[in-house]
């Protein structure tokens, strides 16, 4: 099996936004981030990985498999965590254990203790008394424990203090070290998926701009600074989008150190995640 998740030409229309012939790849054991600004797509992608929205078009494999004629199997083999915790606030996290065995046929209660003890989570506590960090951890060790192959986590560390985070950031980077193992996350936090990401996939407008390998976004991407009078003389080929300010302009570019050689007179700066994400949305796009 080459990749885990393959999503083909994916489209999705509501009244208002439509997911464009969205496609990726996920490659086990590899973690793929998944950014956009608010409203993007991202949630609406991940609904329709799992079928719980109907699309209008496109292909979606998992293991291999359509997602959705076979949808019962390919559920068993997939952990799930979105932004808000799933559980009824009136269980224990002890109750979530028998609940979800009956569920998942390798469902592992060892393997559950096991991360209640980790994330120090109190097995006979109302789960409307967790914390918001505490409920996060619940579903990770709930979505680990039957041992799936991939792992849809939409925004999973949101509101999350740094400890917890790196906390659980780790569990993420060991859920993958065997090589069969995956993840598609999506998150606002850039810097977390620069930390543990092998792949950026990002979303602006419905509409994939680059899904790519993140050290070759890191490598590639760049931010060339300039006086106004100077922007002329910027080939408009190598201008992804540009942002005006008080001291001249700051222009998106890809191939920083080709056009290191062909605009040696300029300063190119590293572009993060977040300035790709910024330009994209805020700046103004020529190409
Ligand atoms: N059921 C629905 N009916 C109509 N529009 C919807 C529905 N669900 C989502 N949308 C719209 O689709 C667009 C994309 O939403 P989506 O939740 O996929 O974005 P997102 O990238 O996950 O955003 P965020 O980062 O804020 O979670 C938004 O404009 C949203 O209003």
């Amino acid at each position: 099996m080459d990749y885990s998740l393959e999503v083909k030409d994916l489209s999705k229309r509501y009244n208002t936004f439509a997911l464009n012939n969205v496609s990726f790849n996920l490659k086990p054991g590899s973690i793929m981030g998944f950014i956009g600004e608010n409203g993007a797509g991202k949630s609406t992608t991940i609904k329709s990985i799992l079928n719980l929205i109907h699309r209008d078009h496109g292909e979606i494999k998992i293991f291999g498999l359509d997602n959705i004629k076979s949808e019962k199997e390919i559920r068993q083999n997939i952990g799930i965590v979105f932004d808000e915790c799933r559980f009824h606030d009136t269980l224990y996290a002890k109750d979530v254990d028998l609940f979800l065995s009956k569920i998942y046929k390798n469902w592992d209660s060892k393997l559950y203790s096991h991360y209640l003890e980790q994330f120090k989570l109190p097995a006979k506590k109302y789960i409307k008394e967790f914390s918001r960090g505490m409920k996060m951890k619940l579903s990770i060790a709930a979505a680990l424990s039957h041992n799936p192959q991939l792992l849809l986590l939409d925004e999973p560390t949101s509101g999350l203090d740094p400890i917890v985070r790196t906390e659980i950031l780790d569990v993420f980077l060991e859920f993958i070290q065997d090589e069969k193992n995956s993840i598609l996350m999506s998150s606002h936090i850039t810097g977390d998926l620069e930390k543990i990401a092998d792949y950026i996939t990002f979303i602006h407008e419905g509409k994939i701009e680059l899904s790519e390998s993140k050290d070759d976004i890191i490598y590639s991407y760049g931010i060339l600074k300039c006086k106004q009078s100077d922007f002329s003389q910027i080939d408009i080929k190598d201008i992804i989008s540009y942002r005006k300010n008080s001291f001249g302009y700051e222009v998106l570019v890809t191939n920083k150190a080709k056009l290191s050689r062909k605009y040696p007179n300029y300063i190119i700066d590293s572009a993060s995640l977040e300035d790709i994400m910024l330009f994209y949305s805020k700046g103004v796009q020529k190409c």
